[in-house]
């Protein structure tokens, strides 16, 4: 693909874009070509999906639905912005790609991984990400960040029981067994300095050895 290309997760409010601005702004300084976006969104049609998804009156959507609306917000999001970075050799850093929908859709609503595999592999061909970093963080604190965050607008998916928010972390566990190369996992309950030291410590590492360190 050319670039390289590395993915945050985690459950809500484990720190992901936070640490995202953090990392785009010390990269840039390193003289690196940084994309940041997100996902559900990142491009005007996947931002349109997103609202549609996320829209706390939307109580009535069935989990297929939900499932082939994110495959679908990721295709457009993957073709219209992401590969064309990855093949200027730029560095993309998403806020949430694949692993989310294993965990949430796959896991968490019960679809199953391998079926809500299947709908992605149809939708990304094969552009895995080359790097996963894994904040991990109990529900519940993650819950009550976002809770004390200003500004920060609650969603649909925020609103699932609790219950729910434990299966995406149960998920995103199975995810960490299966995938051990491309996935680390970061303690997101420490101090946000802590956290963002081995986020951009396993950045720079892979970026050496791409040769994209100048
Ligand atoms: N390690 C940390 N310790 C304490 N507060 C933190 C830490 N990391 C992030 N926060 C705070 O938690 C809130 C949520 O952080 P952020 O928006 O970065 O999370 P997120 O993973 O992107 O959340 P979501 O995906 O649910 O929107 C923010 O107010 C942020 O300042
Ligand atoms: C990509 C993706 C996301 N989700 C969920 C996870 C969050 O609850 C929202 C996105 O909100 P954020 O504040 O931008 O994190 O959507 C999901 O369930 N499945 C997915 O594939």
């Amino acid at each position: 693909m050319g670039g390289l290309f590395i993915t945050l997760e985690g459950p809500e409010g484990a720190g992901k874009t936070t640490i995202i601005e953090k990392l785009t702004e010390d990269l840039a300084s390193d003289g690196v070509e940084v994309l940041a976006t997100r996902e559900p969104g990142g491009i005007e049609i996947a931002e349109k999906i997103r609202t549609i998804i996320l829209d706390k009156q939307h109580t009535m959507m069935d989990p297929r639905t939900e499932a082939l609306l994110y495959a679908a917000a990721r295709r457009q999001h993957l073709t219209e912005k992401i590969l064309p970075a990855l093949q200027k050799g730029k560095v993309v850093l998403c806020d949430r790609f694949i692993d989310s929908s294993l965990a949430y859709q796959g896991y968490a609503r019960g679809l199953g991984m391998e079926e809500v595999f299947a709908i992605n592999e149809f939708a990304i061909q094969g552009a895995m990400p080359d790097v996963t970093l894994y904040f991990d963080i109990e529900p519940e604190t993650g819950l009550k960040r976002i809770a004390q965050h200003a500004g920060r607008e609650v969603n649909r998916l925020d609103l699932e029981k609790v219950d729910f928010h434990h299966k995406v972390r149960e998920g995103y566990h199975l995810l960490l067994k299966k995938f051990p190369e491309r996935i680390t996992s970061i303690n997101a309950a420490q101090p946000i300095e802590s956290v963002y030291e081995q986020a951009k410590e396993t950045v720079k590492k892979r970026l050496a050895q791409a040769g994209m360190l100048k």
